[in-house]
């Protein structure tokens, strides 16, 4: 948990109206595209994280660990070869980043934050610094960032980028990260490190201009001294840009949870959750329909956070050859039907003053936002029983029965109860959540 206050600096309008963005996990590890589907971070057990990771995009992490499940994979499929050769194979021979883009925006996206460089060191631009280990000179032999970012541009969305600072297997020459207790080893700290990091993080602003700077897994301490002309010089750059809190406590426009680890920062005035689709950022052949988000639960996922003040920043594994897997794209095809009479009640809201209406789990599943003139009910898993009656908790007065209309068209009828609201509504018994729209008295 991040033990400093974020930096007092006023989060950007344009963030905190996101509530939803994409990120995208492509590499190397894109070819290898294997991991155990242990489970999520925070919730599997850390002795058993690092020889089970299931995050695919850690394979040359998890292949150098003795006796792990990957190793064998990795001895067995690819005869244990070296994982640089997967730069290689990577051809991305289907890359349509427009493809991509419209697909995000439809389903809600308001910003897009691909990989630049991740743990293996491997850059998806012509990185300052690393000669050919990188996609323009090897591989795809493409500057895989800035095709996106037009992309992302043309069609009127916020493009970040994540940079891995904090681990580089390749330029850091680490060994594999055994524990997280025993994960600063595994970290590069030195000053001709960081000087690379550093010029690697300024030749992307330059480059993008980019409205997210994302760090992962900390800055090497060589380098920390510099951080703040870097911030300086991106701000400066990019007035609106924001910036995460992933710098080894060094600054933070805004905090940041990953599946279940780090959740104590969902707090304050904008904060940010991300997580895959499945258990792994990186695509992961071995993950079956049981390890994935179905698109109810993606949008309940999304619905949660931007009810408590938060964004969403769900991620997209594209496979080596630069499709987005089929089961992934159905979760954000389901995210965009929802949203196309959803999203008012979404963007740009803000959670309701806390005690005016109870959040409820269970049946019925229960979440309110709010904008300048409405507020909205989210409500899902009506027992059928219930005949699709069902109260919600709120402070009398807050909300004028008679202005209840829901946001797919179908009827909803409410009316004042002991306790709140009482609607009753045909339909509500899914576990995809319906907004009912109310004027505020
Ligand atoms: C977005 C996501 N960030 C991860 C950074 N890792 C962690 O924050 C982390 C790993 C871990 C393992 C055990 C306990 C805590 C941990 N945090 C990366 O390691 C992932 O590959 C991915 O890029």
């Amino acid at each position: 948990m991040n033990d400093f206050p974020q930096s007092g600096r006023p989060v950007p309008a344009w963030f905190t109206d996101a509530k939803f963005g994409i990120f995208v996990h492509w590499g190397a590890y894109s070819v290898s595209a294997w991991a155990e589907p242990t489970g999520e971070l925070g919730v599997v057990d850390p002795d058993v994280w690092f020889k089970h990771n299931p995050y695919a995009e850690w394979y040359w992490n998890t292949i150098r660990i003795e006796g792990s499940p990957a190793q064998e994979h990795h001895r067995t499929t690819h005869g244990g070869r070296p994982y640089d050769e997967f730069l290689d194979e990577w051809k991305a021979e289907l890359f349509d980043p427009a493809d991509w883009v419209e697909l995000f925006a439809r389903a809600g996206a308001r910003y897009v934050v691909p990989t630049t460089k991740h743990h293996d060191g491997i850059a998806l631009w012509d990185a300052p610094g690393t000669g050919i280990r990188n996609t323009v000179h090897r591989g795809p032999r493409r500057d895989l960032i800035a095709d996106l970012a037009a992309a992302v541009r043309a069609r009127d969305l916020r493009f970040g980028v994540y940079y891995s600072g904090g681990i580089d297997w390749y330029a850091g020459r680490r060994d594999p990260v055994l524990h997280e207790d025993r994960m600063d080893e595994g970290r590069p700290h030195e000053a001709a490190y960081a000087a690379y990091a550093h010029r690697q993080v300024i030749d992307l602003i330059d480059r993008h201009s980019p409205d997210v700077l994302w760090n992962d897994m900390g800055w090497p301490r060589a380098g920390q001294a510099d951080l703040p002309e870097l911030f300086s010089y991106y701000y400066a750059t990019v007035p609106e840009g924001v910036v995460n809190d992933r710098w080894d406590n060094a600054h933070a426009d805004y905090l940041t949870s990953e599946y279940e680890a780090d959740r104590a920062n969902e707090w304050g005035a904008c904060w940010e959750n991300t997580r895959g689709i499945g258990f792994s950022f990186g695509y992961n052949q071995t993950e079956g329909p049981e390890h994935l988000l179905d698109p109810a639960d993606a949008v309940r996922l999304l619905v949660d956070v931007v009810s408590r003040g938060g964004n969403l920043l769900l991620n997209v594994g594209p496979k080596a050859d630069g499709t987005l897997p089929q089961e992934q794209r159905a979760v954000l095809e389901g995210m965009a039907s929802w949203m196309a009479c959803h999203s008012e009640a979404v963007h740009a809201t803000r959670p309701l003053e806390s005690g005016s209406a109870d959040p409820h789990d269970g049946d019925p599943w229960v979440r309110w936002t709010r904008d300048e003139r409405h507020i909205y009910a989210f409500v899902a898993d009506v027992p059928d029983e219930a005949g699709g009656r069902v109260a919600l908790k709120t402070r009398p007065g807050l909300l004028d029965p008679d202005t209840a209309e829901r946001l797919d068209g179908d009827t909803v009828k409410a009316e004042a109860g002991p306790e709140g609201i009482h609607i009753t509504s045909a339909g509500l018994d899914t576990p995809l959540p319906t907004a009912i729209r109310f004027a505020t008295r």
